[in-house]
């Protein structure tokens, strides 16, 4: 099983989470493969797979430029990508795009999402794709091209003559011509490019080699005009690689490596993650709330348990047996362990799964650090997991409180408040709200940080309040994600990529214990660190928003309540309140002056891994990001 959390974790939901309890639902548009969820003759499987293709062709391997890296976004109208099923295709995808979803990344995940709908191969998808700020060079193959400069072509993005009949041939075992882009080749609205449109096999090649075959890239006008491309690509090895596709277990072989091949095409300086597998068990949606009395606080949140191999039937409970705040196993009065049963089931293609309700209070004195979950089968065995002996890491430092926080969907006005623990009320507190702008002409919208510090408030108990308020512009506020960042450099501890979707459209108040009850905490273990929040996989897009322009203190949502114990923003700001955000300054990846450090623990801790600081900086200079 992978180690929970990673940065691949918001992937690996959108990928094997698509329906029914907590589904995603990514293939909805694309399954059953015959869909034409976008109108009469559009395929939006073939659409997906197409998609795929043209992105990654502008690549040049040599230069280390283009690729899988979403810049078709960009060259709609530039005459090589012809046909409304790329800007329906990007705007679907537009709705999964965040800061740990590239457009890149989703565009290979609708290849596996749109041949697996189609009956076809699993396509191993590895995530941490960067898009492009821009257009990439043009280069797609056209059907008029000569077999030299198809070879040329496919040679740049990185493929052998017999890879191009591979790739060529897996791509076209869906969808079909359609008239009103190739007015020229057919007659009839759309025609199949073989008689089984919808299904991911070798017809394509069979009904090509047995003559029989009515591909408009094979026969009729196209061979007189010259535009008979898959033919000329078919036979330029005299047919040789063809005639191997023309087994279907060879078939799937090849396109299942080869498809590969292609979303993994990127350019230099991005480095892809293994590939995503599912948990066979994984937390999912895990929250604390600090409760207004101060002395407990609220867990909740799902345990995924992947039931492909597993009767959901044979599992009678799971226990979760959590350590306190610094690992010991004082928990108050809940013995430390949370039972729960199942509450819904979801599936993906080949998987099926099991969600089990944690509900829980844990005291605020005591905390928590991390759990392991034993799942008990009804013949009285079980099963432990302890997330490869990492146990499951969950911080209690740093929590949104999502009760006391409100967004108004309708102007973007959002209040935020958070609780963080006692032992790091001194350390800066941010705001980073991830938001998307939609964009005059483009099917995919802008992905932009705001970061701001956050205004100390009262204590509370073993917690410190701290709120700040913005308006959310590009009226989609609801898309948007919200961490809550306490501390800079290694010492970074976040309550991460909350959904504002889930923020009510008023503030609770939060009529927290008497000042005097405030206490002093001692933390003898670090609190788990957030691996995914330092994932740069979108940040080359990223539109630098200077948390100065956010005028912290002005903007109030229109719709809170304001709380009796939170500070106004007159009384924020004093002594002991962590500095305003600089009115000027450097503004790196979006990350305000004051994150320089935040910015190198971001880039230290996936980019310096995988690639090095240089790179990135040479990358990111190369595409003027950093100003
Ligand atoms: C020399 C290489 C290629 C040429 C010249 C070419 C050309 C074309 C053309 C002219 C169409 C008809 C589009 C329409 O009328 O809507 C088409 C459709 C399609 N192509 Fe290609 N193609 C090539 C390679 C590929 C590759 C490598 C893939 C993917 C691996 C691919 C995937 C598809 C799919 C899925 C469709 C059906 C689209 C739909 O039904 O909407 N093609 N191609």
């Amino acid at each position: 099983d992978p180690t929970w959390p990673s940065p691949t974790d918001e992937l690996e939901e959108i990928m094997y989470q698509l329906k029914a309890f907590k589904g995603r639902r990514f293939s909805d548009t694309v399954d059953p493969c015959s869909n034409e969820a976008s109108g009469p003759g559009r395929q939006n499987a073939a659409e997906w797979l197409r998609l795929g293709f043209h992105d990654m062709s502008t690549a040049n391997v040599a230069a280390g430029t283009g690729g899988l890296d979403g810049s078709i976004q960009y060259m709609l109208d530039n005459g090589e990508n012809l046909g409304p099923g790329f800007n329906t295709t990007l705007r679907f995808m537009s709705a999964y795009l965040s800061p740990r979803a590239s457009i890149s990344d989703l565009i290979a995940l609708g290849v596996y999402t749109s041949v697996r709908a189609c009956g076809g191969p699993v396509i191993p998808i590895r995530g941490g794709r960067l898009d492009a700020p821009g257009a990439g060079e043009t280069g797609v193959p056209q059907p008029e091209h000569d077999i030299g400069l198809f070879r040329q072509q496919f040679a740049r993005m990185g493929f052998t003559p017999e890879e191009m009949i591979q790739v060529t041939a897996c791509g076209h075992t869906l969808g079909r011509v359609h008239r009103t882009e190739f007015p020229e080749l057919i007659t009839q609205d759309e025609v199949g490019i073989d008689s089984t449109v919808a299904s991911f096999d070798n017809r394509v090649v069979t009904e090509y080699l047995d003559g029989n075959t009515t591909n408009p890239l094979v026969v009729g006008p196209a061979i007189a005009l010259g535009k008979d491309s898959d033919r000329r690509i078919f036979d330029s090895d005299a047919n040789a690689t063809v005639k191997a596709l023309a087994d279907p277990a060879e078939f799937e072989t090849v396109c299942q490596r080869i498809l590969q091949k292609m979303i993994d095409v990127v350019p230099q300086g991005v480095t892809l993650s293994e590939p995503i597998q599912p948990y066979t068990l994984k937390p999912v949606d895990m929250q604390l709330t600090l409760d207004p009395s101060g002395r407990i606080m609220r867990l909740a949140g799902h345990i995924r348990i992947r039931t492909t191999h597993l009767l959901v039937t044979e599992i009678k409970d799971i226990k979760l047996a959590y350590r306190d705040r610094n690992g010991g196993n004082d928990c108050g009065r809940s013995n430390c362990t949370i039972t729960a049963t199942v509450q819904g089931r979801g599936k993906g293609f080949d998987d099926s799964f099991a969600f089990f309700p944690v509900e829980a209070v844990l005291s605020t004195k005591t905390g928590i650090s991390s759990f392991t979950v034993t799942v008990n089968l009804k013949n009285g065995t079980s099963l432990l997991f302890d997330n490869n002996g990492h146990s499951y890491p969950l911080q209690d430092a740093v929590m949104l409180l999502r009760p006391q926080s409100c967004l108004s969907q309708h102007t973007g006005a959002v209040s935020v408040s958070a609780a963080i623990r006692n032992d790091r009320a001194d350390l800066t507190a941010t705001l980073l709200i991830s938001y998307k702008q939609p964009r005059p002409g483009l099917p995919v919208a802008g992905l932009h940080n705001m970061t701001m510090s956050m205004r100390r408030g009262a204590c509370a108990g073993q917690y410190t309040l701290y709120t700040a308020n913005w308006t959310i512009p590009g009226g989609i506020s609801f898309a948007s994600k919200i961490d809550i960042i306490s501390g800079e450099r290694g010492d970074i501890v976040a309550d991460d990529f909350n959904d504002a979707t889930d923020l009510p459209g008023t503030c609770a108040p939060f009529l927290g214990p008497p000042e005097d009850l405030c206490e002093t905490v001692v933390a003898t273990i670090p609190p788990a660190t957030s691996p995914v929040l330092a994932a740069p996989t979108t940040m080359l897009t990223t539109t630098t928003r200077s948390s100065a322009a956010a005028s912290p203190v002005a903007t109030t949502a229109a719709t809170t309540t304001p709380s009796m114990s939170m500070p106004t923003p007159a009384e924020a700001g004093t002594a002991t309140g962590p500095p305003a955000p600089a009115a000027s300054g450097r503004h790196e990846l979006g990350l305000g002056h004051t994150f320089k450090s935040f910015f190198e623990y971001m880039t230290n801790y996936v980019v310096n891994f995988f690639f090095g600081y240089d790179r990135w900086q040479l990358v990111n200079n190369q595409l003027g990001r950093v100003t």
